[in-house]
């Protein structure tokens, strides 16, 4: 029976038919159990009815159909399906990258997205299908800057910036990223994944335009880092073949994925030698209009055998018949008849709690980190630095903007002729208006006036509002000023 301790973990030990098979076993025993919320935040990702639509409300382009999938800790599953199934858009929700129209996604126990989930966060970690890598940096930079952003120390960049170099068999680390080849730039993206060792990889098309040697240091390095059990990998990629190292491959079609099953099982069922003869079979039967899981159902209950197909290389034979596998696979799975399937006491399957950490009222007021800030202003200096030009460009342009401003009309303005009328002497019955001598400081108006004529203004007082204003519609004066 499970050990709920272990569940998800796959032997640490063992061939890897074992490890298949332990894996099947394991996961039929889960499927059997309700899905409850513990449920699924024991899996590294679980994803619950997800729809996502681009595009006009009224004639939406759906993209994820209510999907489902199951990725238990401590595997690597390979997400498998033709290019613009939906792929990239699937795992950008699970990142957090993405919003779902609707249903739920679980990762690591939390919401992507949500405070406290640790997603985005060191806790997973997501290579991108375009590059997310400055050119100006080298290597070493680039290693420094992923490392601090995820916490981990200068010491221990530099032992992971070894190990993934000889991996991934990238050029030394002084080169610049703007200097290395497509290839050695996809795998430098890899490197800056693997860096800080995360419990869940998220990998989009990792192995393209890699050679296949690499290709196969990167899948050991997979299974390695997967063996005991606590590292998840989610994996896409054009080449189906390199996913029979997957423990589980998704084959995703339509909005859905067609089957979740270990690679050996899937060959098995399906009578197949390959997989991509298999996404082929359930394409068609896909095709055959069994998207609607209603009448899937209605199958399931009746047993109903699968039409003949026409093309014999896609026959499916009579003997298979399709099932529903419970909540974890709403997507369908084939199996033959008289196959042994598991169905375990789900009494004796204990459920481990999930704990969740107490947040204190200050969390909420932690918006950013000490070492995310150090390394942000790093990163833009260093940036600076190699880009001098462009911040001499960037700084030196509105330098250059406020100074010819300043000469051409920032000036005070000389000369202006002014007609005033100043009322607030005429009601003290000082006609004359003394603005440069004997004037009487008592009056603001007087003062104010003073102060203009200090400014170099040419002030000329007229004895009423209507004649200053007569004196600038002549054109003898540019203003009128008026003291009430
Ligand atoms: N931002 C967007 N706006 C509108 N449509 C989008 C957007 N992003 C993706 N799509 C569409 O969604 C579909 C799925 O794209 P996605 O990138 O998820 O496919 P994919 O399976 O990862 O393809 P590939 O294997 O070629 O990378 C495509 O038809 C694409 O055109």
């Amino acid at each position: 029976m499970m050990d709920a301790e272990n569940e998800g973990i796959p032997p640490a030990s063992g061939s890897r038919q074992d490890d298949q098979n332990g894996w099947a076993a394991r996961r039929r025993q889960f499927m059997s159990q309700p899905s409850t919320v513990a449920t699924r935040r024991l899996q590294a990702v679980c994803v619950r009815r997800a729809c996502k639509n681009y595009g006009p409300k009224k004639n939406p382009n759906v993209i994820l159909d209510s999907l489902n999938m199951t990725v238990p800790k401590g595997v690597i599953y390979g997400l498998l399906g033709a290019s613009g199934c939906g792929k990239t858009t699937l795992l950008s929700c699970i990142v957090g990258r993405r919003r779902l129209n609707s249903g739920e996604i679980w990762v690591v126990g939390g919401h992507p997205g949500s405070r406290g989930s640790g997603v985005p966060g060191p806790r997973v970690a997501y290579m991108p299908q375009e590059l997310a890598l400055y050119g100006e940096f080298t290597l070493r930079e680039t290693f420094t800057f992923f490392g601090w952003v995820n916490g981990m120390t200068t010491k221990a960049i530099d032992e992971r910036m070894d190990f993934l170099i000889k991996l991934l068999q990238l050029p030394h680390h002084s080169s610049f990223v703007k200097n290395l080849s497509g290839g050695q730039q996809r795998r430098m993206s890899l490197a800056a994944t693997l860096l800080h060792d995360p419990e869940l990889l998220i990998l989009d098309e990792p192995t393209v335009g890699v050679d296949p040697v690499i290709r196969q240091n990167i899948w050991d390095h997979l299974v390695e880092i997967t063996r005991p059990g606590q590292k998840t990998v989610i994996i896409t990629t054009h080449y189906i073949q390199e996913t029979r190292q997957a423990h589980l491959i998704g084959l995703m079609r339509g909005g859905k994925l067609l089957a979740e099953e270990s690679p050996d099982n899937l060959l098995q069922q399906f009578n197949c030698v390959s997989l991509e003869d298999v996404f082929l079979k359930l394409a068609v039967i896909q095709n055959m209009g069994k998207r609607r899981r209603s009448s899937i159902a209605q199958e399931v209950v009746q047993q109903i055998p699968v039409p003949a197909i026409s093309n014999p290389a896609l026959d499916i034979s009579d003997e298979d018949k399709c099932e529903i596998s419970g909540e974890f696979g709403d997507n369908i799975s084939m199996s033959s008849r008289g196959r042994d399937v598991v169905t375990p006491d789900p009494i004796n399957i204990r459920i481990p709690e999930v704990e969740v950490p107490p947040r204190s009222f200050t969390d909420n007021f932690k918006v950013f980190k000490a070492h995310h800030m150090k390394t942000l202003m790093w990163k833009n200096f260093l940036w600076m630095w190699r880009n001098v030009g462009i911040m001499a460009f960037i700084i030196g342009l509105p330098l250059v903007q406020i100074i010819l401003f300043c000469y051409a009309v920032g000036k005070d303005p000389k000369d202006l002729k002014l007609a005033i009328s100043n009322n607030e002497l005429s009601a003290s019955m000082e006609t004359d208006c003394p603005i440069i001598t004997g004037c009487n400081v008592t009056f603001l108006s007087c003062r104010y006036l003073q102060y203009l004529d200090d400014r170099n203004l040419d002030i000329k007082i007229y004895g009423s509002d209507s004649e200053a204003k007569d004196s600038v519609r002549r054109g003898k004066a540019w203003g009128a000023l008026s003291f009430p």
